[in-house]
């Protein structure tokens, strides 16, 4: 059979290209996952349905190459229908109005706001009611976390940010001032809410629809610069009219070099066949570079039952449009529960309860690369995600950390903490930036490494619907056509990318 179109990855992106194409009952769709499938809520592994902590299983298991320090920092991704979504903390914030002027420029005026504003609203389930910036009946639940929810460490520091001068900013996904805000969640009575979850599986049982879990795709295929079907990894071929790669920022340069389409030099090196010279390929690897300033917390009177759920967004540097940091604060939490890989476990612990703040620099200037390590499709990525090389970047998460310092010895958050733990109260003000920087995280957010933008510029790969540059039949719809990084998590800015993606491709093949 040859299908209409193949989605590889059921992602973020892939999840909803698989429901919007697939609304058009003439088009028959493959949706190809690497990861396992569950179909329904009921199936899902306890962990992955448990909105409140990240779950490390379901990965790549992805590294980035040692920095200056020696530092081999974990690049978590999921593995598992839903993908990235169905791991992560359900953080759920649109790209701000300065972002998508930012998108606008560099891919075209059909991604500034005032244009993509309907598609936030049409993926969107807002239960509070449909109004100017939301809407109402979108497949993509989007809850608001209560005080309850947070605990007393959150309230705190929203007082404290408010005795400080920061606002109190009342809805996070609407145009406006930053401040200190709850943050919308991709969650709902503690349970994750994929897109798998909200886009797939209410539209599984359309005919034209069929999803396959456990198929890692090695390739797309080609009939001279057209693409006609995917390789398997186990061999298998399929045919297809149209090829989207929704793998995410990771695997979909991958496979595109893998299948030809890349910068020359490289597929050379690995005995590919160029179909399409794209030095872009696997370049402008952007990630929100991050620490984790972490106090020692008094145990709360009454638990939390959300670990992350408030932000504050501060303009720290200068000449920037907006807001440029942020600090994630996290509820009062079991030290045993912090990630061993990120925190490591310490003994003769005060309390036993830590609280975070999780900061990063939200406009960073280091790009990093993505590069195939040898043909073979199980084999991981060479990634570095190259954090600090603009040295800027480490000075503003530094700046954070300063901010949080602050926020930390104000009243009423000063008398529910007892010391700094990391990095400790040795490490001065003007120590941070250097701390920072042998201590390298992130917020997970790796994109823009199959960047779109116009075909003049000699790293763009994809136009602004998403085709790639140089061949015919193959689109790209993930985080890694980010023209520019956003100031903020990324999974509801790839949703929406997806969504206009999805309605262009929809028109075109219909
Ligand atoms: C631990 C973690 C926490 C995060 N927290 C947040 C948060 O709270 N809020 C937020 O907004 N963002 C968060 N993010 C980021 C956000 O989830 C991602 O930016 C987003 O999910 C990216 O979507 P995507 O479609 O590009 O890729 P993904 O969602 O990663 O989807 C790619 C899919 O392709 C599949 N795939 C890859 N290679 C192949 C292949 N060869 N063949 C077939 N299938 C393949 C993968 O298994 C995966 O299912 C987090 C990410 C992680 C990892």
């Amino acid at each position: 059979m040859t299908y209409d179109v193949i989605v590889i990855g059921g992602g973020s992106a892939g999840c909803v290209l698989a429901n919007r194409l697939s609304a058009d009952p003439r088009l028959s769709v493959l949706l190809l996952e690497a990861g396992p499938d569950f179909a329904t809520v009921e199936e899902l592994p306890a962990e992955v349905a448990d909105a409140h902590y990240a779950p490390y299983s379901y990965d790549w298991g992805y590294r980035s190459v040692p920095d200056e320090f020696g530092n081999e920092v974990p690049v978590p991704r999921g593995r598992i229908i839903g993908g990235s979504s169905s791991v992560n903390v359900c953080v759920a914030m649109r790209a701000r109005p300065s972002d998508h002027d930012a998108w606008a420029d560099l891919a075209g005026p059909e991604w500034g706001y005032p244009e993509m504003l309907p598609f936030y609203k049409k993926m969107e389930h807002y239960p509070y009611g449909e109004e100017k910036f939301h809407g109402l009946g979108g497949p993509y639940r989007i809850t608001l976390s209560t005080a309850a929810d947070l605990g007393p460490h959150v309230a705190a520091m929203g007082e404290a940010s408010a005795r400080l001068g920061y606002p109190t900013v009342g809805d996070f996904n609407a145009p406006g001032a930053p401040g200190f805000a709850h943050t919308p969640l991709s969650a709902a009575d503690g349970l994750r809410l994929s897109t798998a979850v909200g886009y797939l599986n209410p539209v599984r049982h359309r005919p034209n629809l069929r999803v396959r879990g456990d198929a890692p795709v090695d390739r797309v295929l080609f009939r001279g610069t057209r693409a006609c079907g995917v390789r398997l990894a186990s061999g298998e071929e399929i045919d297809a009219r149209h090829v989207v790669l929704s793998a995410g920022a990771y695997s979909t340069p991958l496979i595109a070099m893998r299948s030809g389409v890349g910068d020359r030099a490289e597929l050379a090196a690995h005995g590919i066949d160029v179909l399409a010279d794209l030095p872009g390929v696997g370049r402008n690897l952007t990630e929100h570079p991050a620490f984790w300033n972490i106090h020692v917390a008094k145990p709360p009177r009454d638990g939390a039952r959300q670990m992350f759920g408030s932000v504050l967004s501060v303009a720290a540097g200068p000449g920037e449009p907006d807001y440029d940091v942020q600090i994630l604060p996290s509820a009062a939490v079991p030290t045993r529960s912090l990630p061993a890989m990120i925190v490591p476990p310490v003994e003769n612990h005060p309390t036993g309860w830590d609280m975070v703040f999780f900061v990063s620099c939200v406009q960073p200037r280091s790009r990093g690369t993505v590069r195939l390590a040898s043909r073979d499709p199980e084999d991981a990525p060479i990634i570095d995600l190259g954090l600090y090389t603009v040295a800027d970047d480490a000075e503003r998460v530094a700046d954070a950390v300063r901010i949080a310092r602050g926020i930390a010895r104000t009243q009423p958050l000063a008398d529910l903490l007892v010391d700094e733990r990391v990095p400790g109260p040795g490490v001065s003000d003007e120590e941070l930036a250097d701390a920072v920087r042998r201590a390298p995280a992130h917020y997970n957010h790796g994109s823009s490494t199959m960047r779109m933008g116009p075909h003049r510029d000699p790293d763009a790969v994809v136009d602004t619907d998403g085709a790639v540059y140089g061949v015919e039949g193959l689109t790209v719809a993930d985080a890694s056509v980010f023209p520019a990084m956003p100031r903020v998590a990324t999974n509801v800015p790839t949703i929406v990318i997806a969504e206009r993606i999805a309605s262009v491709l929809k028109e075109r093949l219909s």
